[in-house]
């Protein structure tokens, strides 16, 4: 078992943008917008037909975008979106199986956990980096904040009902590294071709202050 460590990667910016790319076309306008904006750090979520694609052309031809893969449930994913790109996987949930294949993936990985029982299970596994999903109908800032004491060596990244109004209380919280949220990829701004509304939320995102250390 050898598994790549996430921070390097998520040190490079406070924010994950989960992104839902219907359109290819779509896909380099918005990543571009994203970067410009300050975060190159995008997951790509598996669940439109051209997701892949969309990993593909962006990690092609979009300079500076850390291209990741959102929504991997299934072992079977893991192989296709390193060849599509996808630079590391995150994950909703995390059973069994798919926690030992994640453990063999060769790129780094934040397998979601929305309890202290799954958290444990990951970090006996020998993962220190969680996606925490869905975020806040899961306990929200105080449940990490709870974490800390008995689960001291865990980071996280929660995702799942995050926006500008509650990310810095996640983000104040030591075990909190980064979070993830659709709120700079609107949905109706990307149909509107409307990127310039993307770069202006990320470039707010990428501001935001977090207490997590990274040496
Ligand atoms: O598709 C996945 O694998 C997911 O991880 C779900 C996303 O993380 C959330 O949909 C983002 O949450 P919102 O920011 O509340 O939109």
């Amino acid at each position: 078992m050898s598994q790549s460590n996430p921070l390097p990667l998520i040190a490079r910016a406070p924010v994950i943008p989960v992104v839902v790319i219907e359109r290819l076309e779509d896909a380099v306008p918005l990543a571009r917008a994203l970067v410009e904006g300050g975060l190159p750090l995008i997951e790509v979520t598996l669940r439109t037909p051209v997701a892949l694609r969309a990993m593909s052309v962006i990690a092609a031809e979009v300079e500076g975008a850390i291209v990741g893969a959102g929504t991997v449930t299934d072992r079977s994913q893991i192989e296709a979106v390193v060849e599509a790109g996808a630079t590391y996987i995150v994950t909703p949930g995390t059973t069994p199986a798919l926690a030992q294949a994640l453990a063999e993936a060769p790129v780094p990985v934040l397998p979601g956990c929305a309890t202290a029982s799954e958290a444990m299970a990951l970090d006996a596994l020998g993962f220190k980096v969680l996606k925490f999903f869905p975020a806040e109908p899961s306990g929200g800032a105080p449940f990490l904040k709870g974490l800390a004491g008995p689960l001291p060596a865990l980071r996280f990244c929660p995702t799942g009902g995050i926006g500008p109004s509650n990310a810095p209380d996640y983000l104040a919280l030591p075990n909190v590294v980064a979070v993830g949220g659709s709120w700079v990829v609107p949905g109706d701004a990307i149909k509107a071709g409307n990127f310039d509304k993307v770069r202006e939320l990320s470039a707010a995102a990428a501001k935001l202050p977090r207490a997590a250390k990274f040496d």
